[in-house]
Order: C-alpha cells, then structure tokens, then sequence
C-alpha cells in the first residue's frame, strides 16, 4: 500500500519519527503506517495518529528485519528510519531494494513537488546541506530530532507479522554491554567536564555541582577515550552522544565543533573556562571566564544555601 512508513528498533525514537511521519501524511494524503518490534510500544504507537501500527515478531539483529520492511513498504512514498548505527543498516537495506534515494540524518524533511527535501548538518556543523529526492524516498532521523506526538484519538488495533529470521546468521549469545547503562540523552540537566581538569579526583567537584543540579556527569571525548575517566557513553558530540537538555554546563572544555555539534541545542549553555577566547563562550548563554577549581565550588556552594 502506498503511505508514509516509520521503523526503529528503539521504541523511543519510534515514536518520534510518527511527528515528521504526520507532517508528511497531511502533505501526500497517504495514510501512516508504524512498524515496531516492540509489542510493549505497538499499544503506545497505535494511540499516536499513526493508522496502521505492525508488530514486526521475529528473532534476530534489528537489521535482520529489513526486507520485511522493505516489503511492506514496497508501494510507500516515503519510509522513515531511525537513525541509528543498526538502522542506517536498516535503511540502507530498505533503499536498495526499493531502488530509492536515501537521506541520513536528516533535522527537517518535508514534501515538496513530488520530492522530499530534507537538511543535515555536515562538517561537524559548520554547514547544512539541503538534498532533494525523487520519491519513493527513504530517510534516517537522528534520535532526539523530533519530540513524540501527542496522543490522539482512538488507538487503532495493532497487526502482528511473524518474520523469519535470516538463516545466514545464527545469533549464539547476547550480552549486556559493559558499562554503566546510563541514559545521557535522557537527562534534562548535565554538567559536561573537559580536559581543564587536572586529574581524575577533580570530576568530584563536577560531581558535586551535578549533585546540586539534580543532573548527570558527561563529558568530551578526550575525557572518556584517552584519560578513560568516564565511560564513552557519557562523551558528547559527533562521534558521541547527541543530547538536547534543559541545562548544559560547560566546564573546563574549550566547544570544539566536534564536540558542541552534540550539544548545540541545549536550551541554556552555560559556560567555565580561564580562557575568555575559548570557542565555548561563542555558544554559551551564560559565560564565566574563570579557574574551574575557584568556580564549581562556590557555585555548588550557592546552589545548596
Ligand atoms: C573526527 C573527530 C571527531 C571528534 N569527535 C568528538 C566528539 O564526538 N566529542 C568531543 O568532545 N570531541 C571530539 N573530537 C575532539 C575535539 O576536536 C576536541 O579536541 C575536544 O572536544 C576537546 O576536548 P576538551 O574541550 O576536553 O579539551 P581542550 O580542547 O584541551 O580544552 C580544555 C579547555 O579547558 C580550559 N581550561 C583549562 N584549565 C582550566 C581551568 N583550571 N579552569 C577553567 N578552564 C580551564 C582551557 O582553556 C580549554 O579551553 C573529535 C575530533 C575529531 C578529529
């Protein structure tokens, strides 16, 4: 059937994508159909204005779902993917076999004369590029891009498809990765610590500011690649995390490009550095040119009195 596609194997940005997914069905008059593999999320997803919700049942890597996908969305307009390692996979699989034109990690789509036009930040955001494409088209979303829509109206019953699994892949164990489990991107405050610090012992008063915020530790790559004082799923930025929090204190990092492509839509930046001339204060609502060990202190201090 023809109509607007969305699938992630991450029951969150799932129903994130159904917000771009409700632009684009108003714009081609097509219906909205969510693919999940989550029979937790199918209820969620068939409240959110989607008209066909499938529950895709079958065991394996999410990627291993592709040409489900793909035929099921043979006759789409447009299918949306959630851009994920394993989805651009996904994705990739799923543009083939349509013999269409993909678009990764695209902040804004939109149909316009028969062609979705979508932007992504390129060169660690120093530029949007703007691409067109013939439809049927697919697209990656980042997570994060979009909130989840509002429910709305009466949820439409969910249809359960059994997926056989890719013979050519035996899946012989799944672990837990190693790790803290943390969700940065879910936190709507976060202290973000650089290489200003000295030593390891000194995150403690990063640690103690955070306590103060009610918000969670991350940091830049430096930090958690080469010094390993922090797991790499707390590190922010083009090859780390994407976060769109509240609060983002910036301390003792410079907000290189690679780093502040990350963090770039933070609500209010709030910025430390002894340096008056570190990029940081480019980005930053609220800027302290100060010693790190001199500020977090007395700002902890203020924010607990
Ligand atoms: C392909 C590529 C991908 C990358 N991806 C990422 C990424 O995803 N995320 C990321 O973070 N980086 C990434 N980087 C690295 C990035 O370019 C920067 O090198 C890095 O973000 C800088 O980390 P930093 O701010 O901790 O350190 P620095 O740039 O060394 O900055 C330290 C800052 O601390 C300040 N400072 C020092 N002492 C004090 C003090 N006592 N009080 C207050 N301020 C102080 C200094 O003035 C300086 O501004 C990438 C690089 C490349 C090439």
């Amino acid at each position: 059937m023809a109509g607007i596609f969305v699938f992630s194997e991450d029951p969150a940005l799932t129903r994130q994508l159904l917000t771009p997914g409700l632009e684009l069905k108003r714009a081609l008059a097509q219906p909205l159909v969510a693919l999940t593999r989550s029979s937790a999320e199918a209820g969620a997803l068939a409240g959110l204005g989607a008209d066909r919700v499938v529950l895709l049942r079958g065991a394996g890597a999410p990627e291993a779902l592709a040409p489900a996908v793909a035929a099921l969305a043979s006759a789409a307009s447009v299918v949306l993917v959630g851009g994920t390692l394993r989805g651009k996979h996904l994705a990739a699989h799923v543009a083939a076999t349509l013999g269409a034109g993909l678009s990764t990690d695209a902040r804004t789509l939109r149909v316009a004369e028969g062609r979705l036009e979508t932007t992504r930040i390129l060169y660690g955001g120093l530029a949007v590029g703007e691409e067109s494409l013939a439809l049927p088209a697919v697209a990656t979303v980042p997570p994060r891009t979009f909130p989840a829509p509002a429910p709305a109206g009466a949820a439409v019953p969910v249809e359960t498809l059994d997926v056989a699994p890719d013979a050519r892949v035996e899946v012989l164990s799944t672990q837990p990765a190693a790790g803290e489990g943390v969700d940065i991107g879910a936190a709507t405050r976060l202290v973000a610590v650089g290489r200003g610090f000295n030593a390891r012992a000194d995150l403690d008063l990063a640690v103690d500011l955070a306590g103060a915020l009610q918000a969670e530790l991350a940091c830049t790559r430096g930090i958690a690649e080469d010094e390993h004082w922090l797991p790499v799923e707390r590190y922010i930025g083009i090859s780390g995390q994407t976060v769109k929090p509240e609060l983002y204190v910036a301390a003792g990092l410079s907000g290189q490009v690679q780093h502040m492509v990350g963090c770039r839509e933070a609500k209010v930046i709030v910025a430390i550095n002894k340096d008056e001339r570190a990029p940081i204060f480019e980005a930053a609502d609220f800027g302290i040119v100060g010693d790190l060990y001199t500020v977090l202190p007395l700002l902890t201090a203020a924010l607990k009195d």
